[in-house]
């Protein structure tokens, strides 16, 4: 799983104490002109002029800036060579496969759903069972919850997904069914590069100084990357669209946006990868009601283009997105529940 995928593992942080205060107050920042906000947009629009800047333009807009933290943005955003046109990337093409002529290409051509079958999980070196025999069907671009006790094996379930430990026994797959419900093909067992997790509080392995920093964090930095550097960019531009944070300043310390907003920009940094499956640990946990309120509005809009699978108590406030619910009961025993609120 690449490291985008998952927050962990994750270098140490170079933060030394607190939260810095703002790049416009910040001793390091150069006096006079201060320096631009750059916002989420800028992301992409170093790729969508219509004849893209040459390196050395993109270098010289920078120190004219005078600012050494946006040169350390620009090192950290593509700056040698650029994708074509938006028009024809192949990104785009990538990015696109959520647009309505697609979907009703796929809905009429069958479904597919994430499929647990009978997995039991024994961590290495115990004899107690933390999973038992469990299964679930999810649809895709559908919600799920699973609730249930402190303990009773959640968690644990979220990580055999993500691929962060193998089950000893049972599969995890992707079923293709036609529209009739008939399987069509054999199962694919799910790649952990095709999942998203979010842990719980997922806020505390921000590590990085900017918004920037933590969003490309573990990026390719090679020359010889530039490309995929580009694709990386055009994606978490459409990332950062879709978790409605396009307009905040990259250069901001992450640890000074809102509850909400820091849950919206994790989830961004996930969906980077578009992945088919997104996993979230006690999305709402922590949070004042305004932020629970956004997130739970946020995960209502991902909700039509990507497949969710929650673990959580907040059953009230999740109840009007959920498709499908299940009770796990202790000692690792999943049945499928209509949810109790
Ligand atoms: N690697 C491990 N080895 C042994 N026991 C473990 C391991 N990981 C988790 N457990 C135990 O497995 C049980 C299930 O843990 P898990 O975190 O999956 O529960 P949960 O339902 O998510 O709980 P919560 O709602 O409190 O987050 C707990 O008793 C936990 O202590």
């Amino acid at each position: 799983m690449s490291l985008l995928m998952a927050q962990g593992p994750r270098r140490p942080s170079t933060a030394t104490s607190g939260f810095p205060p703002p790049l416009s107050a910040s001793p390091t920042a150069v006096a006079t002109p201060p320096p631009r906000p750059r916002p989420a947009g800028a992301l992409l629009s170093l790729f969508q002029s219509p004849s893209p800047p040459c390196p050395s333009q993109i270098r010289s807009s920078a120190s004219s800036e005078a600012s050494h933290r946006h040169e350390a943005m620009l090192a950290a955003a593509p700056v040698a060579s650029f994708p074509p046109a938006v028009s024809s990337s192949p990104v785009n093409k990538m990015t696109r496969k959520f647009s309505g002529s697609c979907r009703a290409q796929r809905v009429s051509a069958g479904y597919s759903q994430l499929e647990v079958r009978k997995v039991s999980y024994r961590p290495p070196g115990t004899e107690q069972s933390l999973l038992n025999q469990t299964s679930l069907s999810l649809p895709e671009k559908s919600f799920g919850l699973i609730f249930g006790r402190s303990g009773s094996g959640k968690t644990t379930l979220l990580q055999l997904l993500a691929g962060l430990s193998e089950p000893t026994s049972g599969s995890i797959c992707i079923q293709k069914y036609d529209d009739s419900g008939n399987p069509t093909g054999l199962p694919e067992l799910l790649a952990s590069q095709r999942v998203g997790i979010v842990f719980q509080f997922p806020e505390r392995y921000f590590l990085s100084d900017t918004i920037l920093e933590e969003v490309t964090f573990g990026w390719p930095r090679q020359k010889a990357d530039n490309l995929l550097r580009g694709q990386l960019a055009l994606k978490l531009q459409n990332a950062m669209n879709s978790v409605g944070l396009s307009t905040i300043p990259l250069d901001e310390h992450p640890q000074s946006l809102s509850g909400g907003f820091k849950r919206r920009l994790a989830l961004a940094i996930q969906l980077v990868q578009t992945p088919d499956l997104l996993l979230l640990d006690e999305p709402l946990a922590g949070l004042d009601w305004k932020a629970r309120a956004d997130v739970v509005n946020l995960l209502k809009d991902l909700k039509k283009d990507h497949t969710i699978l929650v673990v959580s108590h907040d059953l009230r406030e999740l109840y009007p997105l959920v498709d499908r619910s299940w009770r796990m009961e202790m000692g690792g025993v999943l049945k499928e529940e209509p949810l109790p609120v």
